[in-house]
C-alpha cells in the first residue's frame, strides 16, 4: 500500500520541506525567490564533496552531504542577505531571483556540476526518511511559533515599524529568518538530490522557485502546518487526476496558479488560516504576586528623562519643529497640545527615534536621539502608541501584548526545542505579564480577538495596554482619545492618572483639551513648530497666547468662553454628552480650573480614523 504511494509521499515531503524554506521568511513578511539557488548550490556541493556511500555507508554519506548542504544554504543566504535585507517586497523577490538565475547559470557552466547532463547521485532517501525530515523541519517552526523569537518575526511581518518600536531588532530578525530559509532550503537540496538520482542545475530554476513559493502561500504564512497542506494538495493534484483518469498535464498548474489568485483574494492567510489559532489567557494573572512583574530600574522621580535642546526638524523647506528646549521629569505626566500641524506628532516621533532630528540635539533615558537605533531608544524604556492605530493586525489582542513584554522577556525558542522546564515558566511569565496589561486597559474580555477585529476605541487601548507591557520608563501616547466617546475619554483619563501614580513618566498628545487639562502635571503648547507656552494647566488654560493659536484671536471668541472659565467647549461635546445620557459626571473635572470641556482646535473634524 505505502510502496504504491512511496513516490507520490516522497515529493510531497521534499515540497513540503522546499515550502517551509519560504515559509521561514514569509512568517517575517520577506518575499524571496533565492531559495532555488540556496537548494541548488547545496544539492551540487553536498553531492560533490559529501564521501562516497562504499566507503562511510549510504545513511552517513547522506547526513554528512545534508550537514555541508544545510551549511553552504546558511552561508549563502548570509551572503546574499547581509546586503539585500534592507530591501522589501517586490524588490527583494527580483534581487533574490536574480541571485538564483545567476547561481543557475554559474553552475551549468561548471565541470564538476556536469553542466546540462547533470551530476548522478546514488538514491539513498528513503519514503521515511523524506517524512523524518520533514517532521524535523515542521518540529522547528512549531516550536518557534509560540517562542518569543517567532513572534517577533510575526510582527515584523504585520507593522515593522511598530515592531521596531517594541524594541525588536528588526535587521537582525530578518537576517536571522533569511539564514534558516537558505539552511531548510539547503536540506531540501540534498534530499532531492539523493532521490531524484540525477540532478541538473536547471531543476533549481525559476518555475521551481514558484513552485515552492505557490506551496507555501497556498499552504499559508501564518501557521507551522501551511507548507504541509500546501505541498499535500498540489502534489495529489496529479494523482487524483490519474485515479480518475484525466491526464492532462496543464491541470496542475492551472490549478495551483487558480488556488493562488483564490488564496490572495479570499483566504490570506492560506489553507492553514481554516485552522483556528488558540489563544488562552493565563487564569491566574491578577492573583500573581506583585513580586513576579517584569522590572527594569525606572530613573527616580524627579530626574531628567527627556532633554531636548533646540531640537528641530525640516521637511524641504517646511520647519515642522523648529528650536525646541523641553526638558521633561520623572514623574511628570506632559501634555502635548497644538493645533494641526503644529508639529507635535513630529517631536515625539524625533523623540521615541523614528525621524532623526535635523538640528539640535537630544537625548531620552541616557540615548542620543539621532545616533540610537529606534530598538535601543525602547530598550532604554521609551514606549509609545501611534496616531494611527498601528497594531499587529492578524495577531490576537493578546499576542499583541506579548509582543509588546518583547523587552521584558527572556529569549525562550532554542529552550522551547529542548522542552525545557524554564522556557515554560518564561513564557507563562510573559503571558501573565502581558494578560495583566490588558486587564488595565479593560481589554481581558477580549484577548482572543485578533487586533483587526476590535473596535476603533478598543484598539487604541490595545496599543496602550502594548506600550504598558515592555514596563517603560516613559509612555508616549499620541492621540489615545482621538475616535472615543465622552465617557470612553473619561476612562482613559482616569486610567492615565493612575498609571502616573504607579511613577511612570507620560508624554501625551491630545486634540481634547479638557481631558489634557484635567489629566496633567504640566501642559506644553506647540504652534508652527516652536513651544509657545509651558507651565501647569491652570496657566495654559488662561494664557492668551494659547487662545489665540487656537482661535485665531483672544478677543474674537467664536465659541463664546474662555479655557480659564471652563466654558470654552468642543462644538461636539454637547452632541457627545447628549449620546451618553448616563454617564456619571466625570469627577476629575472639578479638580482643575479651565477643565469642564473639550477645546478642539478650529480644523479638528474627527481625523486619523485609520
Ligand atoms: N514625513 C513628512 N514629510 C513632509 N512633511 C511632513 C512630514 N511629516 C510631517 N510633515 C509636516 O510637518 C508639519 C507638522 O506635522 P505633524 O504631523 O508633526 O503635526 P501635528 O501637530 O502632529 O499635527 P496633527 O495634530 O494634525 O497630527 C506639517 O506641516 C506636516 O505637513
Amino acid at each position: 500500500m505505502l510502496g504504491q504511494y512511496a513516490t507520490t509521499l516522497t515529493f510531497i515531503a521534499l515540497g513540503a520541506i522546499f515550502a517551509y524554506s519560504f515559509y521561514a521568511v514569509l512568517i517575517a513578511g520577506q518575499l524571496s525567490l533565492g531559495q532555488a539557488g540556496f537548494a541548488s548550490l547545496a544539492a551540487f556541493s553536498g553531492a560533490y564533496l559529501a564521501p562516497s556511500g562504499a566507503d562511510v555507508g549510504d545513511v552517513p554519506a547522506l547526513l554528512i552531504a545534508v550537514a555541508i548542504g544545510m551549511s553552504v544554504g546558511a552561508l549563502a543566504a548570509v551572503v546574499l542577505g547581509l546586503p539585500t535585507m534592507h530591501l522589501r517586497g517586490v524588490f527583494l523577490a527580483i534581487a533574490t531571483l536574480g541571485f538564483a538565475e545567476a547561481v543557475r547559470v554559474v553552475l551549468l557552466n561548471q565541470e564538476w556540476t556536469g553542466g546540462a547532463q547533470g551530476l548522478g547521485v546514488p538514491r539513498v532517501l528513503t519514503v521515511g526518511m523524506a517524512w523524518l525530515a520533514l517532521g524535523l523541519v515542521a518540529y522547528w517552526f512549531w516550536r518557534m511559533g509560540r517562542s518569543r523569537y517567532g513572534r517577533a518575526l510575526e510582527a515584523i511581518r504585520e507593522d515593522e515599524l511598530a515592531a521596531r518600536a517594541m524594541g525588536i531588532d528588526v535587521g537582525r530578525h530578518r537576517l536571522a529568518a533569511f539564514v534558516t530559509a537558505g539552511a531548510v532550503a539547503g536540506l531540501y537540496g540534498v534530499l532531492y538530490a539523493y532521490y531524484v538520482r540525477l540532478i541538473a542545475p536547471d531543476d533549481f530554476d525559476f518555475t521551481a522557485a514558484v513552485e515552492g513559493l505557490v506551496t507555501a502561500v497556498v499552504g499559508g504564512s501564518t501557521m507551522f502546518l501551511g507548507p504541509v497542506l500546501g505541498s499535500g494538495f498540489l502534489t495529489a493534484v496529479p494523482e487524483i487526476q490519474r485515479a480518475v483518469g484525466v491526464e492532462a498535464g496543464w491541470i496542475r498548474p492551472f490549478l495551483a496558479g487558480l488556488l493562488l489568485l483564490v488564496v490572495i483574494l479570499f483566504l490570506p492567510g492560506g489553507l492553514a488560516s481554516l485552522i483556528r489559532r488558540r489563544t488562552r489567557m493565563p487564569a491566574d494573572a491578577a492573583a500573581e504576586a506583585a513580586g513576579e512583574r517584569a522590572g527594569r530600574s525606572h530613573p527616580p522621580a524627579g530626574d531628567t528623562v527627556v532633554a531636548l535642546a533646540g531640537l528641530g526638524k525640516e521637511y524641504g523647506g517646511v520647519h515642522a519643529v523648529r528650536g525646541v528646549d523641553l526638558e521633561i521629569r520623572a514623574g511628570e505626566v506632559v501634555g502635548l497640545i497644538g493645533p494641526n500641524g503644529a508639529g507635535k506628532t513630529t517631536l515625539v516621533n524625533m523623540i521615541s527615534g523614528l525621524v532623526p532630528p535635523s538640528s539640535g540635539s537630544a537625548t531620552v533615558l541616557g540615548a542620543e536621539i539621532g545616533r540610537t537605533p529606534v530598538h535601543r531608544i525602547a530598550a532604554a524604556g521609551v514606549s509609545r502608541t501611534f496616531q494611527h492605530s498601528k497594531l499587529f493586525n492578524r495577531l490576537s489582542a493578546l499576542e499583541n501584548v506579548l509582543v509588546g513584554a518583547h523587552l521584558v522577556s527572556r529569549p525562550t525558542f532554542l529552550r522551547r526545542l529542548l522542552w525545557l522546564p524554564s522556557a515554560r515558566r518564561d513564557e507563562s511569565a510573559a503571558l501573565r505579564q502581558a494578560a495583566r496589561c490588558l486587564e488595565r486597559v479593560g481589554l481581558a474580555e477580549l484577548a482572543a480577538s485578533r487586533a483587526e477585529a476590535l473596535s476603533y476605541g478598543d484598539q487604541r487601548r490595545l496599543e496602550i495596554a502594548r506600550a504598558l507591557a515592555s514596563d517603560p520608563s516613559l509612555l508616549i501616547l499620541d492621540e489615545p482619545a482621538a475616535g472615543m466617546n465622552h465617557v470612553e475619554a473619561r476612562r482613559l483619563s482616569e486610567l492615565i492618572t493612575s498609571l502616573a501614580q504607579d511613577g511612570l513618566t507620560i508624554l501625551f498628545i491630545e486634540h481634547n483639551v479638557g481631558m489634557v487639562l484635567r489629566t496633567c502635571t504640566r501642559v506644553v503648547v506647540l504652534n508652527f513648530g516652536e513651544v509657545i507656552a509651558s507651565g501647569a494647566p491652570a496657566e495654559i488654560a488662561s494664557d492668551p497666547a494659547v487662545v489665540e493659536a487656537y482661535l485665531g484671536s483672544a478677543d474674537e471668541d467664536p465659541a463664546g468662553g474662555s479655557i480659564a472659565e471652563g466654558t470654552l467647549d468642543d462644538p461636539t461635546s454637547a452632541e457627545r454628552a447628549d449620546a451618553t445620557p448616563d454617564a456619571p459626571p466625570d469627577p476629575v473635572v472639578d479638580v482643575r480650573p479651565g477643565a469642564a470641556g473639550d477645546l478642539a482646535p478650529p480644523d479638528s473634524t474627527p481625523r486619523d480614523a485609520t
